[in-house]
């Protein structure tokens, strides 16, 4: 017949060498055995732990209890970490001014001076303008003048969050809402930047059911978490932002009229670069004081026919295509070269232009591989320009990020 300490002797070299701690209780609850891994960790203070006991049963008998403990602090660390990273990566800091927004052409001068006086009210504002005119920097410079500069501007990009965790995104959700939901629940965006700044970048794409939502927010001033019947009060300046035709999206019933007007209280219009070609060597000046350190080199002078160039082109992508432009000229030039010379920048620019070939090789007989080929170079090419950021790739083949994730998959990309 077996004893509790009989059977521990019989195994008591298994035991000893296992990396878990373990705990081995009589009947009475007397401990009987604990192994060296339990000592090292009652050694060691502040282990997050987790026990796990099962009866020690033999024919039918019990003899006690095994408990076997799991050290769990590395999980709870990273567990800390994500939460931690999760909070950086909801906030944006505010950091800049309207100093940093480059640019003294009359056009930009008169968007600065609405956008100023703006700044000192609480009314919502709507920022339009092309992809690449800077409507995010212009939302942070609004923030930073306003009198909420001190608390939180967070940043809501309503493209590339999927439909089915807006909600919860935007408004948060109460413990237990959902398979998978934190157990304290937690907080919304909207909460987040309560007394603060909420941007809602790419608003003219958020679907028709959280239009709903969101109106009903800037009205009742006042969100309700997913899975809760309780509201509760938010103090928030909207900032939203869209290069979409919302007027026409209105008249087509494509986005609530009620909710374009609590929007648009106050319109700014970033003019395209195109429209204030005097913005293009303030433009340069300002990037290349960064990226002469970025990429290790020594440009000091633009070329006045090369500015003068620049100042002709059309810039579909803006700014932002200015600054591709400038980073390939430089990635070309040589490492000690001073002037920045036109040559340099036609055959960048028309690199950025010229698109490949749709179909290049041999064409394939099916249709279908045809077209895999077209998309897989248009994606590419996507990917390219904007040096792998998905969002800004998905807008510029006007397709949802959704859709781009799932194409870049199937593709191989
Ligand atoms: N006036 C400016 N001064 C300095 N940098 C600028 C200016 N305008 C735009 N930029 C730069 O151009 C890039 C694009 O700006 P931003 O992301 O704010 O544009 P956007 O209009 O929000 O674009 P999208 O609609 O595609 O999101 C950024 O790197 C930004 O720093």
């Amino acid at each position: 017949m077996h004893t509790l300490k009989s059977l521990i002797d019989q195994i008591r070299p298994v035991l000893d060498g296992m990396s878990f701690a373990i705990k081995i209780e009589s009947n009475h609850q007397k401990t009987v055995y604990t192994n060296n891994a339990f000592e090292i960790m009652q050694r060691r203070s502040g282990s997050d732990v987790v026990a796990d006991t099962s009866n020690i049963i033999i024919n039918d008998q019990s003899l006690g209890c095994i408990t076997v403990f799991h050290d769990v602090s590395d999980v709870a660390r990273l567990k800390r970490e994500l939460d931690k990273l999760d909070q950086k990566l909801r906030k944006i800091q505010a950091k800049y001014t309207f100093k940093d927004f480059v640019g003294n052409s009359p056009a930009l001068q008169h968007t600065k001076k609405i956008a100023q006086g703006a700044a000192k009210t609480t009314a919502t504002i709507l920022i339009r303008g092309e992809s690449g005119t800077g409507k995010e920097i212009f939302a942070n410079a609004i923030h930073n003048a306003s009198m909420r500069r001190h608390e939180k501007f967070i940043k809501v990009n309503c493209a590339s969050i999927p439909e089915a965790l807006m909600e919860s995104e935007l408004f948060g959700y109460s413990e237990g809402a959902f398979t998978g939901a934190l157990k304290r629940g937690r907080k919304g965006l909207f909460q987040e930047a309560h007394r603060g700044t909420l941007f809602l970048d790419e608003i003219g794409d958020i679907s028709a059911n959280m239009q709903v939502k969101l109106l009903r927010v800037l009205q009742e001033k006042e969100v309700m978490r997913v899975g809760s019947a309780e509201t509760e009060p938010v103090d928030v300046r909207i900032i939203s932002a869209t290069n979409k035709p919302l007027e026409t999206m209105v008249e087509n019933g494509l986005f609530r009229e009620d909710l374009y007007y609590r929007l648009n209280v106050i319109p700014i219009h970033l003019p395209p670069l195109r429209e204030r070609p005097e913005d293009i060597e303030p433009l340069l000046l300002y990037l290349l004081n960064q990226y002469n350190d970025l990429y290790a080199k020594k440009v000091k002078i633009i070329a006045p026919a090369a500015i003068e160039y620049l100042q002709k082109q059309s810039w579909r992508g803006n700014v932002r295509e200015l600054e591709n432009v400038l980073t390939r000229a430089l990635i070309r030039l040589p490492e000690e070269t001073t002037i920045l010379e036109k040559r340099y920048l036609v055959q960048t620019s028309q690199a950025l232009v010229t698109y490949p070939s749709i179909v290049t090789g041999t064409v394939p007989t099916k249709l279908s591989d045809a077209i895999e080929n077209v998309e897989r170079q248009c994606i590419s090419s996507a990917l390219a320009r904007h040096r792998g950021d998905k969002n800004r790739a998905a807008h510029d083949l006007d397709i949802p990020l959704r859709t781009l994730y799932y194409k870049c998959k199937k593709l191989g990309i």
